[in-house]
This record gives C-alpha cells, sequence and structure tokens, in this order.
C-alpha cells in the first residue's frame, strides 16, 4: 500500500473503525498512529490495536495521510492547533459530516490537498458504503490513496463534492434508518405476540436477505416488493397503512433534514 504513514487524528467511533479496517486489510501497525483526547481512550485504543497513540503535532510531523474523525464542531478548534504546522503536501483526509475541503483549505497551508470522505458504520463488518470527493489541490493519485484505504472496509464511489451532504444524509446516516425500522418491526412482533427474541430473530434474516436481494438481484426494489404483495393479500394490507402513516413522505422528509443539518454542522462550525 504504497509505504503511507496514516495518523487518526480524534480516534473516536468513525476514526477507530478505520484504524480496525486498516489493520484488517494488513495494512502494517507501524504505519499507524492514532491521536485522542482522553487519556483512557489512547490506552484503549493502544490495548485493543497495539497502535502508537501520539499528540496532534507528532502526528502531524510523522505520518504522510492525516486521516480526521474529530466531530465537526471540534474541528475548527483541531485546524486551529495544528493547521499552520502541516507541512505542504501531507494529504488530509476529513471524515467529518457536513465540513467543505473548502473549511480545511482556509485554515492549512496553501495547496494542501484535502480529500472528504463520508463513509459509515457498516465499515465495522467491512460492508461500509463510502463516497469520496476531491478538494481544490487534490489529485487523482490522491483520490486513489483514498479509494486504496477505505475499499477493504467496503464499497466506494467518488461523488462530487456538491453531492456530500446529500450523501451524509442517505448512506452516512442511513445505518440508523434501517436500525429503526428494525427496532419497531420487532415491537410489532411483540404487539401480535411473538417472543423478542423470536421477533428479532425473523426480522433480522429477513433484512438480511432483502438486502443481499437488493445487491445481488440487480432488480429495483419495486419489482421486488411486487413479488411480495400477492391481490388481496397480507403485504398490500401493511402497504395500505404505510402509506396512511405517510412512511415514504417522512423518509423525505427525513433526508431533507439531515441534508440540512450537514449544512447547518458547516455554518456552525465556522
Ligand atoms: N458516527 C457515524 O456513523 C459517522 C460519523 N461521521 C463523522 O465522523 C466524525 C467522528 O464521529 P464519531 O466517531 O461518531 O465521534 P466520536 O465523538 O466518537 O469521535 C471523535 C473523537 O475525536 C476526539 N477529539 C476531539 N477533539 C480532538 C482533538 N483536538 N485532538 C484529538 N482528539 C480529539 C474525541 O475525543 P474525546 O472522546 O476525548 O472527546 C473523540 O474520541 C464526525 O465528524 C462525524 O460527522 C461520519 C460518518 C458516519
Ligand atoms: O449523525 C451524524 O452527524 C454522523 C454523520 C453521519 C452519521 N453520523
Amino acid at each position: 500500500m504504497g509505504g503511507h504513514t496514516v495518523a487518526v487524528i480524534g480516534a473516536g467511533k468513525i476514526g477507530e473503525l478505520m484504524l480496525s479496517g486498516l489493520l484488517r486489510s494488513g495494512w502494517p501497525v507501524e504505519r499507524l498512529l492514532a491521536t485522542a483526547r482522553r487519556p483512557a481512550r489512547a490506552q484503549e485504543l493502544t490495548d485493543r490495536y497495539g497502535v502508537r497513540v501520539v499528540d496532534n503535532p507528532t502526528a502531524v510531523e510523522e505520518a504522510d495521510v492525516l486521516a480526521v474523525s474529530v466531530k465537526p464542531q471540534d474541528a475548527a478548534a483541531l485546524l486551529d492547533e495544528i493547521g499552520p504546522k502541516v507541512p505542504a503536501g501531507k494529504l488530509v483526509i476529513s471524515l467529518c459530516a457536513g465540513l467543505p475541503t473548502a473549511f480545511f483549505n482556509r485554515r492549512l497551508p496553501e495547496g494542501t490537498p484535502v480529500v472528504r470522505v463520508m463513509t459509515n458504520t457498516p465499515a465495522l463488518v467491512d460492508e461500509a458504503m463510502s463516497a469520496i470527493s476531491a478538494g481544490a489541490y487534490a489529485t487523482g493519485e490522491h483520490l486513489a490513496l483514498a479509494e486504496e484505504m477505505f475499499s477493504p472496509l467496503g464499497a466506494t464511489v467518488r461523488v462530487p463534492e456538491s453531492q456530500q451532504d446529500a450523501v451524509t444524509a442517505l448512506s452516512g446516516s442511513g445505518p440508523a434508518y434501517f436500525y429503526l425500522l428494525v427496532e419497531a418491526m420487532i415491537d410489532a412482533g411483540i404487539l401480535l405476540g411473538l417472543p423478542r427474541q423470536v421477533a428479532h430473530e425473523l426480522i433480522v434474516q429477513t433484512a438480511i436477505g432483502s438486502a443481499v436481494m437488493l445487491r445481488d438481484s440487480g432488480e429495483h426494489p419495486v419489482k421486488l416488493r411486487e413479488a411480495v404483495t400477492s391481490p388481496a393479500g397480507t403485504t398490500i394490507s401493511a402497504i395500505r397503512e404505510l402509506e396512511n402513516h405517510g412512511v415514504r413522505a417522512a423518509m423525505l422528509a427525513a433526508l431533507e433534514a439531515a441534508r440540512d443539518r450537514a449544512r447547518e454542522l458547516a455554518a456552525q462550525a465556522d
């Protein structure tokens, strides 16, 4: 993998899934660094992965790729600390929701390549969806390096940066919507008198089966749904209720709200 050293700056949930994913893919631990705010977190990362946890200035000096995975609200303070010290030519990869690459470029030396990546938590099982965009100074080589780092964690796609807030609303937050649906369906199973464990097993396997069919059949979701929906049968009775309760409209409004929140995070971070 080209001999690069990657520092995960602010190794919380997303930073950790990047560290663990890179290690699973064979990235040598000697070419990984992490930073954390709390000493207890630093110790946890060392114990769990054997990764060297250093302070931010050391990470900036030693690594040639800086993967920033702090909360958007903490990014300005971090860049106030490290921004001026980042030597020219180091690649900065931002995992932060909402923040444009221009936010980073305003706080980094002129010409610093920045790549924006929106990944998601299924990276933990190598099933992430990571969308990758180039900032003003990032070249095809920088994008390729980011892809090399994220493709072992799941699928990757290149998108124009202008689409990243929408991507965040869809795939970045997406796992949460599916978990909410699963949770609600398990509750429905309880309502219908099933033991919780049975309801859980039925719905989790149904979710996996449906997801694999969506991915592998190449069929449009409408076709797959129609195949389940028998005339005057059970499914259409449920679908009438879902439509009556505005589930489709709720989805449109929810994702629009997530997209708007990404924009707000950027405005507030500045
Ligand atoms: N969770 C998700 O599903 C997704 C999150 N993201 C993005 O990833 C980023 C991280 O999110 P998430 O992992 O959930 O958040 P976490 O709070 O788990 O992780 C952020 C980490 O950054 C550390 N930190 C903050 N400031 C500094 C600093 N100055 N120096 C060193 N470490 C610092 C925090 O330390 P401490 O714990 O001590 O506060 C924390 O461990 C966000 O920008 C989010 O938008 C993107 C896609 C999906
Ligand atoms: O909720 C959030 O802000 C982050 C970004 C995408 C998923 N989680």
